[in-house]
């Protein structure tokens, strides 16, 4: 049990977290340490190995002089990771990722190879590689934790002595925690930027998925501790109701995270999400600059925001329950979404503002559509647009409206106070919280 929340039994998930009290959104639902993490190669060296802190002016990391590929802030954190896995791990570090075994996996299955040498050193620091674990302790709680779905599991190599990775019972060991990765493991972020893979056994024994879901996770930095993983409500839930995080971008069209669901995690969704978009078809959407494509887009802007030129305040009202008109398919299709991300993103950051503005307009109301009320890419996202007003304002591009420019950017950055307010700051100092602070200072600034 939780403080927040408790296991009850679910028809086809084993178990599900209930709340046991009424939450408002922003409350913590549940903050634990992690069991173990593993820094994506892009983050060796900018982080502490151990507690994921950015190096800064008041940071500085130090390597690892055994093995010289691993960093930390200061000789706590060294200590405790070298106690917990490092020992076992160093002296064999550089020959291990220069291994054809691991020189032969992708990006993602070398972070999850290093976590789970990590893992297995942790666990079993002894070298008796049982499974008979004690109750309570942390390998049964990772031997309690639900196996996954897919039969085509590679185990990939670990790092550590040969004579001891190489033991049938280091294997079979490997192999029981692994078969739990793919349905259990976490992926850490900061500003909703991922840097690392981790375990929170906890966590992943309680939080069932929705693409609709009532809370989602946050990961919090702090000097020579764990990373916590906290799931905060992002709107309000009942006492009685299952809390759910979402295990991928709800964003992603229906069909491929049906299929992602069933492969990965061996269950068909029947989320609100997904089982009020079943008529949804992968239909492409009209070509780029299309008059039919135009009057899709409108009918989408008209759809969410009432209008069609400009965003509506109530969108973060969270009594508003949108439903995605079924006229609309074609927007929906794979193609659709990532096509005007990358075109907000380039017309944003290059100039060309009036572009800029429409197509994040028409993003914010595909987001408003896709996403549950208070979604934090929801926030970031309006928090984009506010920021491309703002350049728009002091670019000294033409606008036929420019009167209504500093209204629209204090609208956005109220969705993105809002939102990322119930969400909290989450990771590294800095980021969206604190360019709201300075967005508003500029704004009001006469
Ligand atoms: C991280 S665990 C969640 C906790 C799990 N219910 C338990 O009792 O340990 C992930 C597994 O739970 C099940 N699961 C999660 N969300 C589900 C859902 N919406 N519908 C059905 N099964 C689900 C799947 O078996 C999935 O592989």
């Amino acid at each position: 049990m939780l403080s927040k929340a408790h296991l009850a039994p679910h028809q086809t998930a084993r178990n599900q977290a209930i709340s046991v009290e009424a939450l408002a959104p922003g409350s913590v639902v549940v903050s634990v340490p992690s069991l173990v993490t593993a820094l994506l190669p892009s983050e060796k060296g900018r982080r502490c190995d151990n507690c994921h802190v950015l190096e800064s002016g008041d940071i500085r990391l130090r390597k690892c002089t055994g093995c010289a590929a691993y960093w930390y802030c200061g000789s706590e954190c060294q200590t405790r990771q070298w106690n917990a896995h490092h020992k076992r791990v160093c002296k064999y570090y550089s020959s291990f990722v220069a291994s054809p075994g691991y020189q032969g996996l992708s990006s993602n299955e070398r972070v999850d190879a290093v976590l789970l040498s990590h893992l297995v050193m942790q666990l079993f620091p002894h070298d008796n590689f049982s499974l008979q674990a004690e109750h309570n302790g942390p390998l049964s709680e990772c031997t309690d934790l639900l196996k996954g779905s897919r039969l085509d599991i590679r185990v990939p190599p670990i790092c550590g002595a040969r004579s001891k990775t190489g033991d049938p019972s280091c294997q079979r060991a490997a192999h029981e925690l692994f078969s739990r990765f793919g349905n259990n493991n976490f992926v850490l972020h900061s500003h909703l930027n991922s840097y690392a893979h981790g375990m929170f056994p906890l966590a992943s024994r309680f939080f069932n998925h929705s693409c609709a879901p009532n809370a989602v996770a946050r990961y919090i930095n702090i000097v020579s501790e764990p990373v916590r993983m906290e799931v905060v409500a992002i709107r309000d839930i009942a006492e009685g109701e299952e809390i759910t995080i979402p295990y991928l971008d709800p964003a992603l069209p229906r069909d491929t995270r049906r299929n992602a669901l069933q492969l990965n995690y061996g269950f068909t969704c029947t989320c609100q999400l997904c089982s009020s978009t079943e008529w949804l078809r992968s239909i492409p959407p009209p070509a780029r600059g299309s008059q039919e494509l135009i009057i899709l887009e409108t009918s989408l802007r008209m759809a969410v925001f009432g209008r069609s030129d400009r965003v509506a305040a109530d969108v973060v009202d969270d009594r508003m329950t949108h439903t995605i008109p079924e006229g609309l398919g074609p927007l929906f299709h794979e193609s659709y979404l990532s096509d005007i991300s990358e075109r907000f993103s380039k017309a944003s950051h290059e100039g060309g503002y009036a572009e800029a503005l429409e197509i994040g307009l028409t993003q914010l109301a595909l987001y408003c559509l896709v996403y549950p009320t208070n979604y934090p890419q929801i926030g970031m996202h309006a928090l984009e647009l506010a920021k491309t007003v703002w350049n728009a304002m002091v670019s000294g591009e033409r606008f036929t409206d420019s009167g209504s420019l500093a209204e629209d950017a204090k609208l956005y950055l109220g969705i993105a106070t809002h939102i990322l307010g119930i969400f909290g700051p989450e990771g590294d100092p800095g980021g969206p919280i604190e360019e709201i602070r300075v967005l508003q200072g500029l704004l009001n600034s006469p």
